[in-house]
């Protein structure tokens, strides 16, 4: 047997950052969207276990570990072990999330190797089970899972749906060196001694997903781990500068960084943002969100 599960990237829509927790975790109130823009994971029945990666033209394979210590390895490790079975089979990843971007792409390739592996297994995992074990790969790896557009509390890993009524027209820049989630995380601290216990859930944001007006959505976008990222990483000010001077509505740091996202009205807009920005950067994408969480596009 053979099939593909695809998984999309995340943008934080609102990622609210609370001072950190006794585990070393953030406590968080964000609203994620995931967009098109995806990492494929295919699965084939073998004896013993592994994993390759391929990656898109403007992307770096070396960034991206293997040998045991992909993520898809231990997604493989823990369904496994959840329901006492061998791992078996060969797992190949088709990324186009950038790598250590803050868009999750690590996170999308475990939801993936655990819906994936599931069905090659035949396990059966409840829905509930299958997010506990998300949880335990990674704070965002649960979002993956369930997409479209979810409050995150808890440090990210307990998702909610929110009502989204709108199509969202996002210009995605990434960058080819990318930042470190625990670094962007530490940074905040030293720069937020004063942030609060618990987030406050961002109403204003919730109410324009749920209008689907993209200046409402704009007029609220908001990132904690911007300032931060900025301060690591100066020459992203400068990119979102250029992209709000190309004509998006706003422009952010996605997540911890360095991925810079540009909300646009509509995809005639994102188009020509993203012909402004491609003169002075390399890689320029366009994606439409929300889209679906993990889900099976192969399978025979
Ligand atoms: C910042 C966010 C925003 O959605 O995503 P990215 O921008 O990296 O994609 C997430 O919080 C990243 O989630 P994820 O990448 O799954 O993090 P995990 O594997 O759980 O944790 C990696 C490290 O990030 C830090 N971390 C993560 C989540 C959290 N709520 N507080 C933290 O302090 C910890 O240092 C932890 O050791
Ligand atoms: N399948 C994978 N794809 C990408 N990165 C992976 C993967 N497995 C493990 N990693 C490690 O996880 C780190 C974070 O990756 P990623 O999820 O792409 O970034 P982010 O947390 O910024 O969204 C990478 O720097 C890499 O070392």
């Amino acid at each position: 047997m053979t099939l593909t599960v695809r998984a999309p990237a995340k943008i934080n829509l609102h990622l609210g950052v609370g001072a950190p927790r006794e585990d070393g975790f953030h406590p968080l109130a964000t609203v994620y969207q995931a967009v098109g823009l995806y990492d494929d994971l295919t699965v084939v029945d073998a004896d013993g276990w592994s994993v390759d990666v391929a990656v898109s033209d403007w992307m770096d394979r070396g960034q991206v570990p293997l040998g045991g210590d992909n993520i898809v390895d231990r997604a493989a490790a823990l369904l496994a072990a959840h329901h006492g079975l061998e791992v078996r089979g060969t797992a190949h990843v088709d990324k186009s999330i950038p790598v250590a971007g803050g868009m999750a792409g690590g996170s999308a390739d475990a939801a993936a190797a655990l819906v994936a592996l599931d069905r090659l297994w035949d396990a059966g995992t409840t829905d509930d089970d299958l997010l506990e074990l998300a949880a335990r790969l990674g704070s965002d790896v649960p979002f993956a899972l369930i997409g479209g557009s979810a409050l995150g509390t808890g440090r990210g890993e307990l998702v909610e749906r929110v009502a989204d009524h709108g199509s969202w027209w996002w210009v995605l820049v990434p960058s080819p060196t990318g930042l470190s989630t625990p670094e962007v995380y530490r940074h905040f601290d030293r720069l937020r001694p004063d942030a609060p216990a618990v987030p406050p859930v961002p109403e204003a944001l919730l109410d324009a997903l749920d209008a689907g007006v993209p200046h409402a959505l704009a007029a609220t976008l908001h990132n904690d781990l911007q300032e931060a990222a900025l301060d690591l990483r100066p020459d992203l000010g400068r990119l979102i500068e250029a992209g709000e001077s190309e004509g998006a509505l706003r422009g952010m740091v996605s997540g911890s960084g360095p991925t810079c996202v540009f909300l646009c009205e509509d995809p005639d807009a994102a188009r020509a943002v993203a012909g402004g920005l491609q003169e002075q950067y390399d890689v320029v994408l366009v994606a439409g969100g929300a889209v679906a969480g993990a889900h099976t596009v192969t399978y025979g």
